[in-house]
């Protein structure tokens, strides 16, 4: 009897094996041979008669695609596109090894979690049956998005993937009408939903996957030369709370703004998230959800990533202005102070949002017929305690102090701020430094500990109302009425966003006061008609602020954004409204001008920052030149979307 033996190969278990082997007996019928070994008598010619009877060994080409791209041009290549491509080895990736990223050049380009073939087809399936943009009732809720606006949002967004420049043309040409849907609100819901309609993806990811790697990893972007950086954490979207790496959406659409509004080059702008976890527990049960499937990181190891992250980036890129968008009040302000004496950073949420209210409220005496000096008679409710509402009172201080001649602690004295639990007065235990500054005292305050607004309204009878606590209607009827029952004039700022989260609409401000108040809000709020009259709503949304700022601080190299600089914007934006536009009772002024406002403040900036001797000689000497020779080299610096003529130059050649 011949005994068979085949060598096993490496699982006995396997099909693949076992069919093999079924193969192997059925070619040979009941005799067994021996492969390969020194067998008995005649063995080798049974030998040959077996490999003569096998079936041909035909060896099976291994998956390899060869290709000659890498990075980015390969991600826009959809011949080898896989969309979103694993950074986390998990059990369940069957998507990319974690080699391949490092191997195609696309670390970092592309959001962490793994997907696969199956799920991104799932997801193309719901598009297909149900339509591409998914609104549903709970997101016109949240965010105040219509179907209509989602809409005009896709195809804005599909033009922005095709051609760059037509995108920029059209929204220039239409600002006013176009930013509330590549900003806020609709950018609101685009985050909220971003897992659903991720479709390519825009800017650069970094995670705390990617710790000791990001210095290396910034030179996958393909662009020697960024002139401005938003980054988001994701864990405060505007007033929408924890989106985690949803958040994405946030600095693409502020550096939209940044191109579109201050003339930064599309090229040379780059949205970045660092993705360190999430506690949206809803969003990391959610298969297409993008980012990492973990808690958020806290703590010093969470300060570090930060850290590498802003040194990764300023060393490859040191000109560029770093902006810092949506982060939660617990590192906002503490990240804020960690870089900006020596870094080219700002804090849009507390810097450009207390400019741009003090810029309001300026506004808001021209509209009354009063120099800015009399914002020192001002009384003050904030609602909000927040990194925003906080950023906001102590910038409107230290107009009080500028402006009208107040000690900081007079000016103080001003203010009654609310959060969550009431009125906030020293009675606190442990309050922030920030915070504690303008906390009531309590020996000799009118209103106390705790109050609800309605009765801080009552016994403050303040003139000015600020809405920056994100938590939606609480600028209640009673409070709007109590606001004109002590008040001819009051300004009311309901300043929260998306749409859904802001204190009241401009409909109810204005018809309870009669027509009576100065109204604006974060979110854009449609013109009410009253008794025959048309009361049109301002924007009190920082969008009037950032892009100038980083302009102004971009092209003067400022090293940094000083409390002088952002002064200098806020006071210059309502000396730009136009009487006509005073007249009609607007606190800012008209957005169809936003370029020249952006080319304004940007002067302002640079000229603040001249003076305190922290711009470049070529900037210095702009401002020297006088304010039209300083507001023509701004302008110098902007895009403006034409179509320029091309030419081919081969590679390894020299430019
Ligand atoms: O994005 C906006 O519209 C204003 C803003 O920064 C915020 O609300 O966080
Ligand atoms: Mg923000």
């Amino acid at each position: 009897m011949w005994r068979l033996l085949v060598r096993s190969c490496s699982s006995s278990s396997s099909r693949q094996h076992k069919q093999q082997q079924q193969r192997l007996a059925a070619a040979v019928g009941s005799r067994c041979y021996t492969i390969g070994g020194t067998t008995e008598g005649g063995s080798q010619k049974k030998h040959e008669e077996l490999q003569a009877r096998l079936p041909p060994f035909v060896p099976k080409p291994e998956p390899v695609t060869i290709v000659h791209k890498q990075g980015m041009e390969l991600l826009h290549d959809p011949w080898y596109n896989k969309g979103k491509w694993s950074m986390v080895p998990t059990v369940s990736s069957t998507a990319f090894p974690h080699s391949e990223r490092e191997r195609m050049g696309v670390r970092g380009l592309l959001p962490p979690r793994t997907t696969t073939l199956q799920l991104q087809e799932d997801r193309i399936m719901a598009a297909y049956k149900h339509g591409v943009v998914l609104v549903k009732p709970e997101d016109v809720a949240t965010g105040g998005v219509t179907s209509e606006m989602a809409r005009k949002w896709k195809v804005l967004q599909d033009l922005q993937n095709r051609n760059e420049t037509l995108f920029y043309k059209l929204l220039l040409d239409n600002f006013a009408e176009m930013a509330p849907i590549i900003y806020t609100p609709t950018v609101g819901w685009v985050c909220s939903n971003y897992h659903n309609l991720y479709r390519r993806p825009r800017g650069m990811f970094f995670s705390s996957y990617d710790k000791d790697h990001m210095a290396a990893m910034v030179y996958n972007w393909p662009q020697d030369d960024v002139h401005a950086i938003v980054v988001t954490d994701g864990s405060r979207i505007l007033g929408l709370g924890d989106l985690g790496i949803n958040g994405m959406g946030i600095p693409c659409g502020k550096l939209d703004l940044y191109s579109a509004a201050a003339g930064f080059h599309p090229s040379k702008v780059l949205p970045c998230v660092i993705d360190v976890g999430t506690n949206n527990a809803a969003l990391r049960a959610d298969p297409l959800y993008c980012g990492l499937d973990q808690p958020r990181i806290t703590g010093p190891a969470y300060y570090e990533l930060v850290d590498e992250f802003v040194n990764a980036v300023m060393a490859r890129w040191p000109n560029a202005v770093l902006q810092f968008e949506d982060f939660q009040m617990a590192h906002a302000l503490t990240l804020l102070q960690r870089y900006r004496d020596h870094h080219l950073v700002f804090n849009d949420d507390i810097q450009g949002t207390a400019a741009v209210a003090l810029a309001g409220l300026y506004g808001g005496l021209r509209v009354l017929g009063k120099p800015q000096e009399a914002l020192a008679e001002q009384r003050i409710v904030c609602v909000g305690a927040g990194s925003a509402g906080m950023g906001v009172v102590r910038q409107i201080a230290a107009g009080m102090v500028k402006r009208g001649g107040l000690t900081p602690e007079a000016a103080a004295s001003k203010f009654w701020v609310l959060d969550a639990q009431g009125l906030v007065t020293q009675y606190r235990p442990g309050l922030p430094g920030y915070v504690s500054r303008f906390a009531r005292p309590t020996s000799c305050s009118v209103a106390e500990e705790g109050d609800g607004l309605l009765d801080v309204v009552r016994k403050v009878r303040p003139t000015v109302l600020l809405g920056l606590a994100g938590a939606g209607k609480l600028f209640t009827t009673e409070v709007l009425s109590a606001m004109g029952q002590h008040c001819e004039r009051p300004i009311i700022f309901p300043m929260s966003n998306p749409t859904s989260k802001m204190e009241c609409t401009s409909q109810e401000a204005i018809s309870v006061t009669g027509g009576r108040c100065v109204f604006a809000s974060g979110s854009p709020q449609p013109s009410v008609e009253l008794d025959g009259k048309t009361y049109v709503a301002g924007q009190a949304n920082n969008l009037y602020i950032f892009p100038g700022l980083a302009l102004g601080a971009h092209i003067g190299k400022t090293k940094i954004v000083t409390d002088n600089m952002l002064m200098a914007a806020a006071e210059i934006l309502p000396q730009l409204i136009s009487d006509k536009d005073v007249a009609a009772g607007l606190v800012y002024p008209s957005l169809e001008d936003i370029r020249l406002l952006s080319a304004e403040i940007a002067a302002a900036v640079i000229k603040t920052a001249a003076a305190d001797g922290h711009v470049c000689d070529e900037a210095a000497a702009a401002v020297a030149a006088g304010h039209v020779q300083l507001l023509d080299w701004v302008r110098g610096h902007m895009f403006t979307p034409t179509y320029s003529s091309l030419a081919y130059l081969p590679p390894g050649i020299k430019e």
